[in-house]
């Protein structure tokens, strides 16, 4: 079964179409790079996969569980668009704590892991609000790995990250993806599509055109 499968999505604002009659399937076990211009639509499509907006138009289907009102917010998704909203007087860990209590999935041990595997300490007692924008990036980052999501969707992740920093993050989106991950990115570098994605789609004309 596709993991996710877009029927006629037509999507607009106040009345510019980013997406019409959009028809795609994505399976899992992928690494999708998505591609396309600044204001091409990158971010919407991932809103719309997730469930943060609803079309104008079409049907989409996670697991073949067809979208809607009372069946909105797919599981096991791990997110990053945008910037996430954190408690800006608390350190790293403690946000991630608080995030945890949500799904109580994970306990003290995993989130640790997870700020180790992204290159956060975990005992950092910085505040979020005197992160550098590398550090909320890695935060970012780990908020969407650390329940063991099966499906990431990663809107630009290697924004404001340092050299090691990126090399570090490709490696364990391999990783994940060895472990049978399904991944999304956007990215404006083209090493990192070209590195880590097994087939890539550019936005063209309100349509999603497969490239590789
Ligand atoms: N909530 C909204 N209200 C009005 N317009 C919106 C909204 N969200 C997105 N848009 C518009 O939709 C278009 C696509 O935006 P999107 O953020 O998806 O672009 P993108 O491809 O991710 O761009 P970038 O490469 O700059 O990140 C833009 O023109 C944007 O202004």
């Amino acid at each position: 079964m596709s993991l996710v499968e877009m029927i006629n999505v037509s999507k607009g604002f106040k009345g510019i179409n980013i997406f019409e009659d959009l028809n795609i399937t994505f399976e899992k076990e992928e690494i999708y790079g998505i591609v396309g211009p600044n204001g091409s639509g990158k971010s919407v499509l991932f809103k719309i996969i997730c469930g943060f907006i609803f079309p104008d138009s079409g049907v989409i289907k996670i697991n073949g569980n067809e979208m809607n009102l009372k069946n909105r917010f797919p599981t096991n998704f791990g997110i990053i668009i945008d910037r996430p909203g954190y408690l800006e007087d608390k350190s790293g860990y403690e946000n991630l704590e608080y995030l945890a209590l949500i799904r109580k999935k994970i306990g003290k041990d995993e989130i640790k892991t997870a700020m180790e595997r992204v290159g956060l300490d975990p005992n950092l007692k910085t505040k979020v609000k005197n992160y550098s924008l590398g550090m909320k990036q890695k935060l970012a980052l780990c908020q969407a790995i650390m329940e063991d999501q099966d499906v990431l969707l990663l809107d630009e992740p290697f924004n404001a990250l340092d050299k090691s920093s990126v090399e570090n993050i490709r490696s364990l989106l391999l990783d994940l993806h060895k472990q049978n991950k399904t991944i999304f990115i956007t990215s404006h570098n083209q090493m990192d599509i070209d590195l880590l994605c097994t087939k890539v789609y550019e936005i063209d004309n309100q349509k999603l055109k497969l490239i590789v």
